[in-house]
């Protein structure tokens, strides 16, 4: 087991209105709101359209859940119809921010030149990024998902200066294992995340390296949390669907009493 604060993240998707989003925040708040989890990092990654209410719940009543979005326009401002700007995120004091998504990448074509830019975007913004990276099935068939999830790291990185990436978050998401049901085995996700710590070493430092927080996504539940978790280089989870029910999600978060 990792000695690194654990980072469990729920990525809501395109799921739950402002309303829903408050109800599901109050239950998280409610049922984690004792000593144990303080060990703990827990964060919820709602629609846009929830962060404000989110953050009011949040500061209010002065919750120990994090918040954050799950994307972030390059450009600070300008002529982008539909996109979310840094310093609109920041204003929501928002935390985190998913950069790279597996579905940003599918359905929004983005390529490791723009989630670098996004990556950069969000630090100018005083915000950390949870990079996500991973390969499809037909790569990991192939073999070549080590070093396919290698270069997204690489590519997402770039230029990055060492006391900004200190503070990110990458999450490993195999792409065939997102709501699926598929779970890559806790020894291959283990694999992959060393792999990506020592890039980071040979990128960065060695000592850098080992205080980034390498998360697991695809497929995790309360059932499967606590082996995941297990392994040496995985430091929390990005949760999709199971994320989505607050029961399960507390059990995720609770991975320690299992
Ligand atoms: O961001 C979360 C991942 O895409 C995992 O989603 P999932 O837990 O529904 O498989």
């Amino acid at each position: 087991m990792s000695t690194r604060t654990p980072l469990m993240a729920g990525n809501w998707k395109m799921n739950l209105n402002h309303l829903e989003a408050i109800a599901h925040v109050q239950k998280l708040a409610f049922a984690l709101a004792d000593k144990d989890y303080e060990a703990v990092e827990v964060a919820v990654l709602p629609p846009f359209t929830d962060l404000r209410s989110v953050q009011t719940l949040v500061d209010g009543d002065k919750l120990r859940i994090k918040y954050g979005a799950q994307d972030i326009s390059r450009h600070d401002s300008g002529a982008y119809t539909g996109e979310i700007s840094g310093p609109m995120l920041a204003k929501l004091k928002c935390t985190y921010v998913a950069v790279g998504h597996s579905e940003r990448r599918q359905y929004h074509h983005e390529t490791d030149e723009v989630v670098n830019a996004k990556v950069k975007a969000a630090y100018k913004h005083g915000l950390t990024p949870i990079l996500c990276v991973g390969e499809e099935l037909d790569v990991r068939e192939a073999g070549d998902h080590v070093a396919h999830t290698l270069a997204q790291v690489e590519g997402g990185l770039k230029d990055v200066p060492a006391e900004q990436a200190e503070s990110v978050v990458i999450a490993y998401e195999p792409v065939w294992a997102i709501g699926t049901g598929k779970v890559c085995g806790a020894g291959d996700a283990q694999e992959v995340c060393a792999a990506i710590r020592g890039r980071v070493a040979e990128l960065y430092s060695q000592e850098l390296a080992d205080t980034v927080r390498i998360q697991y996504g695809g497929s995790v539940k309360a059932g499967n949390v606590a082996e995941i978790m297990a392994q040496p280089d995985i430091d929390g989870a990005l949760v999709g669907g199971a994320s989505l029910d607050g029961d399960e999600f507390v059990k995720i978060v609770r991975f320690r009493d299992q």
